[in-house]
């Protein structure tokens, strides 16, 4: 088995920091080793890189991801091939993403299909939560199935009536179901039945520009359905897990859950640390490019979802990635804002946004790594084998350059979509290199990977339950 030796890094995982060097050898983590050790000078390997200056960090796991998905009458743009290629070059070398049941349907058919969109496509590794669109006996039966094989994680909308929607007895009914067998039910937590009657009044009213998306779905509809969420799972007795959150209310919500000492756990995503209404309000329906739901809120709210980072009472931030092009795509709600498809491209930054939030003095150096790494993977049964630099880890390691600048542009992207949502931001830390499983898929900022080279990982349960 070949063998490599990263040298004169800088290792920070979520646990320590260390002047270390690492030693890979079929794929996996062999040791890592303080670099005064005796021992370190001893070390040998078929390739050397040479990570001086550089921090040595576990690969990104991003755990909220939505490659081709169906929404709106059409598709995100990122399929699994240029999805994982552009998570790739952002460092983050596992990711979470979402199968669909589509309503009438099982969840094995679900399941079929999103395996047949990434077998052979994707260039690092990926696994599975499931959507539930259709919560019946036949789903429930199902579910206990789907946890023994390693898609341990639900996720429910009480948004999208109509389409993804479920309602409160068959959220409680679902929640009953992951309670006995161990899994996860993760919440879209707002209440799409209220939202859809202020849609209907915006648009009457002739409200119909994207920043309206923003003004109907209220903060306190976030916020009501996240503490309905909250004690449905405590009925139930089941873990859950809120994602996309982006209302201070909604934290409140979460942080008294989690005083109580219930498990419950948030989300949130870069967008909603970085972006604010300001950008909905974008003219010349510009502000179509940031409508995702939950959506952004005005600025204030920014400090509370950093401050819960920092406390806890928030435990991962994944991307929510789900692109659509500008145009021939966001356009299709030009005159009605409720037909612009939701979600926003982010796979490739949140590593680099995160490390920003370092430089800026939001969170410490491990906290970044804990929130974009560790904590995503023991939230969804994949630590140590992801999230972490240690013996036995797979070797998804990224040579990170703290002090490199870059601006942020949708020219030089690699996700498959016509705008960045973060054009011209500059930010300190750039990816260098970045190793899937041993394997080097970006090496010195050249692409070196390979579709299909990336693998399915079933998942574990939740690692923060007892
Ligand atoms: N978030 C969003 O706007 N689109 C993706 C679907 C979802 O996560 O609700
Ligand atoms: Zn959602
Ligand atoms: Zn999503």
């Amino acid at each position: 088995m070949s063998t490599t030796l990263i040298t004169g890094g800088l290792v920070v995982t979520a646990a320590e920091e260390m002047q270390a060097d690492v030693l890979i050898e079929g794929g996996r983590v062999v040791a890592v080793v303080d670099r005064n050790a005796a021992v370190a000078q001893s070390l040998t390997a078929d390739r050397v890189l040479d990570a001086s200056g550089l921090y040595v960090i576990p690969g990104g796991v991003d755990a909220h991801t939505h490659m081709d998905f169906p929404f709106g009458g059409t598709f995100s743009s990122d399929d699994f091939a240029s999805g994982t290629r552009a998570a790739a070059w952002g460092g983050t070398t596992t990711i979470v993403d979402f199968a669909v049941q589509t309503k009438g349907h099982a969840l094995r058919e679900g399941l079929d299909t999103w395996h047949a969109k990434a077998d052979g496509q994707a260039c690092v590794d990926y696994a599975f939560h499931m959507i539930l669109s259709d919560v019946n006996e036949g789903t429930l039966r199902e579910m206990d199935g789907l946890v023994e094989e390693g898609v341990t994680s639900f996720k429910m909308f009480m948004a999208y009536p109509g389409v993804f929607y479920s309602d409160d007895g068959q959220i409680l009914r679902a929640m009953q179901r992951t309670a006995a067998n161990g899994g996860l039910a993760m919440m879209h937590a707002e209440n799409g039945i209220a939202i859809d009657v202020l849609v209907e009044q915006a648009l009457a009213a002739g409200r119909t520009d994207p920043r309206h998306h923003g003004e109907v779905r209220k903060v306190l509809l976030e916020a009501e359905a996240t503490h309905r969420a909250i004690q449905l799972a405590r009925v139930a007795g089941s873990p859950l897990y809120v994602v996309h959150v982006s209302a201070q209310e909604a934290v409140a919500e979460l942080a008294t859950a989690r005083g109580m000492d219930l498990p419950v756990f948030g989300e949130t995503c870069p967008q909603y640390l970085y972006l604010s209404t300001d950008e909905l309000a974008e003219p010349d329906f510009g502000g179509a490019k940031y409508v995702c739901s939950t959506p952004l809120r005005p600025a204030e709210h920014q400090a509370a979802l950093w401050r819960a980072l920092r406390t806890d009472d928030l435990q991962v931030v994944s991307t929510d990635h789900c692109p659509f092009c500008f145009t021939g795509q966001k356009d299709l709600g030009k005159g009605d804002f409720s037909k612009i498809p939701n979600g926003m491209p982010g796979v490739e930054h949140r590593m680099d946004l995160l490390h920003q939030a370092v430089v800026d003095g939001h969170i410490t150096r491990r906290r970044w790594i804990d929130i974009a790494c560790a904590t995503p993977a023991r939230m969804f049964g994949l630590y140590p084998k992801k999230g972490t630099l240690a013996p036995g880890a797979d070797a998804d390691i990224v040579l990170y350059d703290p002090h490199a600048e870059q601006t942020l542009s949708a020219q030089t992207h690699h996700m498959n979509v016509d705008y960045s949502a973060y054009e011209g931001k500059t930010l300190t830390g750039r990816v260098v290199t970045v190793l899937s499983r041993g394997e080097t898929v970006i090496d010195r900022r050249t692409y070196t990977g390979r579709a299909g080279s990336g693998q399915y990982v079933p998942r574990g349960i939740c690692q923060f339950l007892n």
